[in-house]
């Protein structure tokens, strides 16, 4: 069984080439986490006082304003920073997936750079052999797949990297956005294949700025702010916090219907976490 906990955890990064001095005089700025300047090199904050504790099946949204400690969060539970202070538990392999080009070499074709790219998600080779057709007829990219990397525009490099992503069977699935590239009719393919994914994984925590995304994928949302968390709900009453009205108002029916019955079927949240 998957689980993450997190107990007093915080994230701070020295600067060691800033100039603390005049930073002491600047405005308090509204992103960020914040600039400690008491010590001789400046910390920035990122993250502090988290406590969070998921379970199998939690799908987690992560919100809140650029500079808010989302992505920080990500890589701490994906055991890639280690906590400053207090610690982290991860239980299960994590696929962490930040970035969807990473580990992509653009000098080999697109079909080696699915294995590649399986292998540094956790996949075995052989799995990652038996899956390479079905991959490839996702990805729609025929011929090319015989093409070095190089030659892909954005969109298809992002397909090949969707179609990877969506295929392999992670315990823990951590996104970062980044999804942006490819065309709407493509996304919305992707999208059922995101479901499956997100069906077959143990847990998913998953940072985006998309309501439609959120609504499709997550069932509860955690909203930092200055690297703490402000609240831990289900997706759409902190989702509503957050922006200050009801961000689901004009979603799609499906993603409506879907959010419905995760809310029917949401267990109570943050009961365990302190
Ligand atoms: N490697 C780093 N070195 C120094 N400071 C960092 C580093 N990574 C993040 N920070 C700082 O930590 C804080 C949180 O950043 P983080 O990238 O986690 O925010 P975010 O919520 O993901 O933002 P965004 O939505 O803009 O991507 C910010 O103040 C940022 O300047």
């Amino acid at each position: 069984m998957v689980s993450i906990d997190v107990w007093n955890a915080a994230v701070d990064f020295p600067i060691f080439d800033a100039k603390s001095r005049s930073m002491k005089k600047a405005m308090l700025g509204k992103t960020g986490g914040k600039i400690g300047t008491d010590t001789k090199v400046p910390i920035i904050e990122a993250l502090r006082d988290i406590n969070l504790s998921l379970r199998h099946g939690d799908r987690v949204a992560l919100v809140g304003h650029n500079g808010a400690g989302k992505s920080t969060l990500l890589r701490l539970l994906s055991g890639i920073y280690e906590p400053t202070r207090g610690s982290a538990l991860v239980e299960g392999k994590v696929a962490p997936v930040f970035d969807l080009g990473v580990g992509m070499d653009p000098e080999i074709s697109g079909r080696e750079n699915i294995i590649i790219r399986g292998l540094f998600l956790g996949m075995g080779r052989k799995q990652m052999e038996q899956r390479i057709d079905d991959i490839a007829e996702f990805t729609e990219l025929g011929n090319y797949l015989s093409m070095p990397l190089r030659t892909y525009s954005t969109g298809m490099r992002v397909r090949l990297a969707l179609g990877v992503v969506t295929s392999i069977d992670p315990e823990i699935l951590v996104l970062d956005e980044g999804i942006g590239a490819v065309d709407a009719e493509f996304l919305d393919k992707a999208k059922s294949r995101l479901n499956e994914l997100v069906k077959r994984s143990g847990m998913l925590v998953f940072a985006s700025h998309s309501d439609e995304f959120l609504a499709e994928l997550c069932s509860t949302a955690i909203w930092m702010e200055k690297g703490q968390i402000k609240e831990h709900g289900p997706l759409r009453e902190v989702l509503t916090h957050y922006k200050g009205k009801d961000p689901f108002e004009n979603l799609s029916p499906r993603a409506k219907a879907r959010m419905q019955q995760e809310q029917a079927s949401t267990a109570t949240i943050g009961s365990n976490e302190g």
